[in-house]
């Protein structure tokens, strides 16, 4: 499979060096307005594929993305310390209405996978300006903070992450909603397997676990500017779902109705597999979750609101 990327920084070279070592894509091209950036990234990262497996990586330009499956967007810029993902949409905005238009006219039937920030916006944005439907244009929406969710949820529980499972659903920001209600180990409640192993799910953890989650970003990027490991191997793993036609359950971000917000962009588990987004579906929800759930729509459809799409 040939996958394009735009924007060879942290986030799309961390994205290439993930497809390399998973074997997910034959040919990657990397694209940026800082062609010697791209070349330097595709040179290091091609030092790589003798201990994975067979692939291409070079930099190019748009009318190298012809034939691609997927094309990734990580272009743009990232939030400096203390900066929120809201506050990046008008440069970012700005940055897609080029890119977005550039993409399509090379490669026409690829499916877009939008990391760039404020990620639930650009993937709206990219819907609007791409034309193609919603299943096809695919944000990594909270795939990043659901991972995170089941880290330390297991290394609480002491039990592997991939047996640990749990959405975060909403924003990938700061509205969004660690469902508790649903997070299980193995398919016992969380709760109950927390009592059962001696390690109770008090508020406390509850308050230091969703803190871990929702501010990994602010601490992460204060400490070395930017992140880019975990949402390399999300993007990886979201071409992974579509080059193999998993129908994996996902949450990504997709234009949809959520909770009465309509035609709105944000996570819920998706099923994802060669045509993209192909099915939705909305967990059982406290009370509490649900109304956090369609606020945080709420509040992106707001800002979406902003922008003449
Ligand atoms: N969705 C998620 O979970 C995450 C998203 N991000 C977001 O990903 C984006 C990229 O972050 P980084 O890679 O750290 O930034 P970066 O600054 O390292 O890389 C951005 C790249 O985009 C390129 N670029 C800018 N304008 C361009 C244009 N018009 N055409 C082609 N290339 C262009 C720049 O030259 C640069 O190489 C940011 O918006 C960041 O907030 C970052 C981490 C997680
Ligand atoms: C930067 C960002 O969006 C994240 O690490 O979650």
């Amino acid at each position: 499979m040939k996958i394009g990327i735009v924007g060879a920084g942290m986030v799309g070279s961390a994205a290439a060096f993930s497809l390399v070592m998973r074997g997910v894509a034959s040919r990657i091209v990397l694209v940026d307005l800082d062609d010697a950036r791209a070349r330097a990234e595709a040179e290091d990262i091609a030092h790589a594929i003798p201990f994975a497996s067979p692939a291409r990586i070079e930099a190019g330009g748009y009318g190298d993305l012809a034939g691609a499956s997927i094309v990734i967007l990580a272009c743009g810029v990232g939030q400096k310390p203390g900066e929120t993902r809201l506050q990046l949409l008008a440069r970012n905005a700005e940055v897609f209405r080029v890119v977005v238009g550039e993409v399509r006219s090379a490669s026409p039937d690829a499916i877009l996978l939008v990391a760039s920030n404020p990620v639930d916006i650009m993937t709206q944005v990219t819907l609007s300006i791409s034309g193609l439907p919603a299943g096809r244009v695919i944000g990594s929406g909270t795939i990043l903070d659901t991972a995170r969710f089941r880290w330390l949820l297991s290394r609480h529980l002491g039990i592997a992450p991939k047996s640990v499972h749990g959405y975060v659903l909403g924003e990938h920001g700061d509205s969004e909603v660690l469902c508790w209600s649903g997070a299980r180990a193995g398919t016992v409640p969380a709760d109950s397997a927390a009592e059962q192993v001696g390690r109770p799910i008090t508020n406390e953890v509850r308050q230091e676990i969703d803190d871990g989650v929702r501010r990994a970003a602010y601490r992460i990027i204060e400490g070395k500017g930017a992140t880019w490991y975990g949402i390399g191997a999300g993007l990886s793993r979201i071409a992974a779902a579509i080059g193999g036609d998993e129908g994996a359950i996902l949450t990504v971000s997709t234009v949809s109705d959520v909770l009465g917000v309509s035609d709105v962009a944000c996570s819920l588990p998706r099923v994802v597999g060669a045509n993209g987004v192909t099915q939705e579906l909305l967990p059982d929800l406290s009370p509490a979750e649900a109304e956090g759930l369609e606020a945080s729509a709420a509040m992106l459809k707001d800002q979406v609101g902003t922008l003449s799409l």
